[in-house]
């Protein structure tokens, strides 16, 4: 392998204006000497150390993810939300940690304000903390950045690979990716075999951990991401995601649904809809509305179970096939596409909106949702987190409003606005119409 040092003969010529002078800067910025003088010069030592601070975070922000996923697994938001401010020592009997460790868990969680110190040697919810205590969607999020980061470890290794052909398939299901070699079948995802029990959770907190998250990567995580026949998928590799995907929608419905009033419709096709959580949420919202859901077969019989479960058979229903493959099911005035777009390429999401088109009536509207490249104030999250996370995936990539816009276009759509969201970290909309 060669060396990743850039050959220091190769002087690159300017080719822009702005060249110059950026250039002049980023000399400024590495040289020790420039640095030195400004951490201690009073007119620029607060940029100094403001700077030094997020250099920091970048360089340390996976020691606070793990600290975060500690916490997580170990319930302590709950168990501090439920039972108000604890001890060191008392924390450390209920989760099972030596008492010197959770001493250290603790006063580390502090310092990135996940809990907050209380009087008489106590611990509290922090304000970053707090938000997590009762949000199952997110602390599954965090469980299963285990997965992600098992890919990340060696981001070169991953960027490398990746390059050769992200998400190719060589047609029996495994990757072409070299190095990360599909494994196909019930291993991959078997809950107990895996570790991920996703939502199943013990009655009470006495010694309650939550159970370790996956152990394999993203690839296997998301199998419908590496084939090009997922209907032939196993129930049990649609299991995990699936589980995280319901306990996660409510951060998405809560979106969409503040977003955009269903009332004027009066059927609702949810494509990849998953189990259907987002459905159920919608009949609950418009109870006039006949939804129905269309994803992998392995996954729409979760759904209907879901439906039945909730009493919601008579106007839920869902049906299972590829979408890239069979029609989807005609007659609905309103199409959803949640979470979806982003997992594929653009050549596959071009046959996906067309058929979206096909099966809407004349004049039907489809909202399409999740969290866009270029959020203005959520930068980080659309093409560094999404743009590794798809790549860890195997298939897809965040888009900007701008591209989704120039897709539905091509996909024969109108009218597109956007539908401003509360929280665009969170997932951002775009509304459009077929022609009448
Ligand atoms: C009351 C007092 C004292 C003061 C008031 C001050 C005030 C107004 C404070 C505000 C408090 C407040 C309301 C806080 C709210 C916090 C919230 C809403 C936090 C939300 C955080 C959301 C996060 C961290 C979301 C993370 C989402 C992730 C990581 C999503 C990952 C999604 C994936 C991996 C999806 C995969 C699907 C695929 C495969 C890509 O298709
Ligand atoms: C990221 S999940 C989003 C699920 C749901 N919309 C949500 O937001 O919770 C993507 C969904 O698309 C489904 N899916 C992926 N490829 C598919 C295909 N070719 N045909 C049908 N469904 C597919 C998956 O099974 C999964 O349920």
């Amino acid at each position: 392998m060669g060396s990743v040092s850039p050959p220091s003969d190769i002087q690159v010529p300017p080719t822009h204006w702005s060249d110059g002078p950026l250039g002049w800067r980023d000399r400024l910025l590495a040289s020790p000497r420039f640095r030195r003088w400004a951490q201690t010069f009073p007119l620029t030592r607060w940029v100094a150390r403001r700077r030094a601070a997020g250099v920091f975070d970048l360089v340390a922000g996976f020691v606070y993810s793990q600290v975060l996923l500690a916490c997580v697994q170990l319930r302590l938001f709950e168990l501090l939300l439920a039972e108000g401010p604890q001890s060191g020592a008392a924390l450390a009997a209920r989760c099972q940690l030596p008492v010197m460790s959770m001493e250290r868990l603790l006063r580390a969680a502090v310092a990135l304000q996940l809990l907050e110190r209380r009087p008489q040697d106590r611990y509290g919810l922090g304000p970053l903390g707090a938000p997590l205590a009762r949000d199952e969607g997110l602390a599954a999020m965090v469980e299963h950045h285990t997965a992600l980061y098992r890919d990340l470890a060696q981001p070169l290794h991953l960027l490398r690979c990746a390059s050769a052909g992200a998400g190719a398939d060589d047609g029996d299901g495994k990757s072409a990716t070299p190095g990360r070699a599909r494994v196909s079948g019930e291993a991959a995802l078997d809950p107990e075999r895996s570790g991920y029990a996703g939502n199943s959770r013990p009655p009470d907190f006495a010694g309650a951990r939550r159970p370790e998250a996956p152990h394999e990567g993203l690839a296997r995580y998301w199998p419908y991401a590496g084939t090009d026949r997922p209907e032939a998928l196993a129930p049990v590799q649609l299991l995990a995601y699936s589980e995280l995907m319901a306990a996660s929608q409510p951060l998405v419905a809560d979106q969409v649904l503040q977003a955009y009033s269903l009332q004027d419709h009066r059927r609702l096709l949810d494509v990849g809809g998953g189990t259907g959580a987002f459905a159920c949420r919608a009949a609950q919202v418009a109870p006039h509305l006949q939804v129905q859901v269309f994803d992998l077969p392995g996954v729409a019989a979760l759904a209907r179970q879901r439906f039945e479960q909730a009493g919601l058979s008579a106007r839920c229903s869902a049906e299972g096939g590829d979408f890239f493959q069979d029609p989807l099911p005609p007659g609905a005035d309103l199409v959803t596409l949640l979470r979806v777009v982003h997992d594929h390429d653009d050549a596959r999401i071009l046959r996906l909106l067309r058929a979206v088109r096909q099966a809407l009536v004349p004049g039907g509207t489809l909202l399409l949702a999740e969290p866009f490249a270029d959020t203005p104030g959520a930068e980080r999250m659309g093409d560094a987190y999404f743009g590794m996370y798809l790549l860890a995936m195997g298939r897809g990539e965040p888009r900007s409003e701008a591209r989704l816009r120039e897709l539905l276009a091509d996909a024969g759509f109108i009218n597109v606005r956007r539908l401003p969201t509360a929280l665009p970290l969170q997932a951002s909309a775009l509304l459009a119409r077929t022609p009448r």
